[in-house]
């Protein structure tokens, strides 16, 4: 057989911009109004013929990353392969730059950026919805990490609607030390209101038009995570690198999903860069990393 050329799929990161959460249903996932917006911060995923599905990983912290068929992105080539008969028979290679276990979706970039990549290697063409189908079957994040730019998803967030933005937002973030487990955010979330009524999650408008009109300042006083509570509870020094960002002049923080990232609304640029350095300055975080909003979803990269 002749040997096809490597395909590479740049992914990126996701910062929820209003993620309201309800009871949980019977099957333990949360019903959500979940708006998504993607930032540049990115993964790639190069797909490479091989004998077998083997994968490699390299970039921060990428020794916490599973390198067998547990990976994400492994599980994607599996699905897509099973579609179409045939043998998962590819050497995934992911380069990190989304932090891992942050909050930002990265094991979601990874699935959907294998799936995309695999699909163009194998040559199956598969129909965008039945690649939708496939990545809400990985995770419920993985459906927004093909499709990128904003959406709002609700269900378990997997069921997405895309959003008009009316313009760029910049954003720091602020890469904690460790990660966080989202099903034991989840799971504090429902610590932390046992015995109240949560209300069904709803999106807000004011928030939707801050989207639609680019306006920061009035996405900055939208803002908001359910989850951010339950990230606090389980990780407190998050406070402090929230109020460093505050106190550094970001127009809103806010914990990114389930964390423990924390994600700084910024006015330009140049705020952008100075957050950043006072962040990092503060000594409360891991790195501080500067990004615009909003992000294309999963793309093939031409070399
Ligand atoms: C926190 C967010 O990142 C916000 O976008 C997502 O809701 C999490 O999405 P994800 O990591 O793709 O999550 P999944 O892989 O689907 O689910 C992992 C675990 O998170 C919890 N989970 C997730 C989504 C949801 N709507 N309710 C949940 O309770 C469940 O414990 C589930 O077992
Ligand atoms: N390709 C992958 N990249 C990173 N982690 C992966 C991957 N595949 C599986 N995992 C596992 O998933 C866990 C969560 O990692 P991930 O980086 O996706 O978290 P996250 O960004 O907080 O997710 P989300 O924001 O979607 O809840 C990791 O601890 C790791 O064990």
């Amino acid at each position: 057989m002749t040997r096809r050329p490597a395909v590479t799929v740049r992914v990126p990161a996701k910062v929820n911009v209003q993620l309201a959460v309800g009871a949980p249903r019977p099957d333990g996932f949360h019903p959500l109004a979940n708006v998504f917006l993607a930032v540049g911060l990115y993964d790639e995923v190069t797909a490479t013929d091989a004998p077998e599905l083997t994968i490699t990983c390299e970039g921060p912290r990428s020794g916490q990353v599973p390198l067998d068929r547990t990976n994400l992105a492994a599980r994607a080539a599996i699905a897509l392969a099973a579609l179409h008969g045939l043998a998962p028979d590819v050497h995934l290679h992911i380069a990190k730059d989304i932090p891992v276990a942050g909050g930002m979706a990265g094991g979601s970039a990874d699935a959907a950026g294998a799936l995309l990549a695999c699909d163009a290697l194998w040559g199956t063409n598969t129909p965008h919805d039945q690649l939708l189908a496939i990545c809400a079957e990985l995770g419920s994040d993985v459906p927004f990490s093909l499709v990128g730019g904003a959406a709002l998803g609700v269900g378990r967030g997997e069921q997405l609607t895309p959003l008009p933005v009316g313009g760029e937002f910049h954003w720091v973030f602020a890469v904690a030390d460790g990660g966080l487990s989202t099903p034991a955010v989840y799971g504090e979330f429902d610590r932390l209101t046992a015995g109240t009524a949560v209300p069904a999650p709803e999106a807000s408008d004011a928030l939707l038009a801050a989207l639609r009109t680019g306006d920061a300042t009035a996405l900055a006083a939208a803002l908001g995570n359910d989850l951010q509570p339950a990230a606090l509870s389980l990780r407190p020094s998050l406070a402090a690198t929230l109020a460093a960002g505050t106190a550094a002049g970001a127009l809103a923080a806010l914990v990114s999903g389930s964390g423990p990232t924390t994600a700084y609304l910024v006015k330009d640029a140049d705020a952008a860069q100075r957050v950043a350095e006072a962040l990092r300055a503060s000594g409360t975080c891991a790195a501080a990393r500067p990004a615009v909003s909003p992000a294309a979803g999963a793309t093939v990269l031409t070399r």
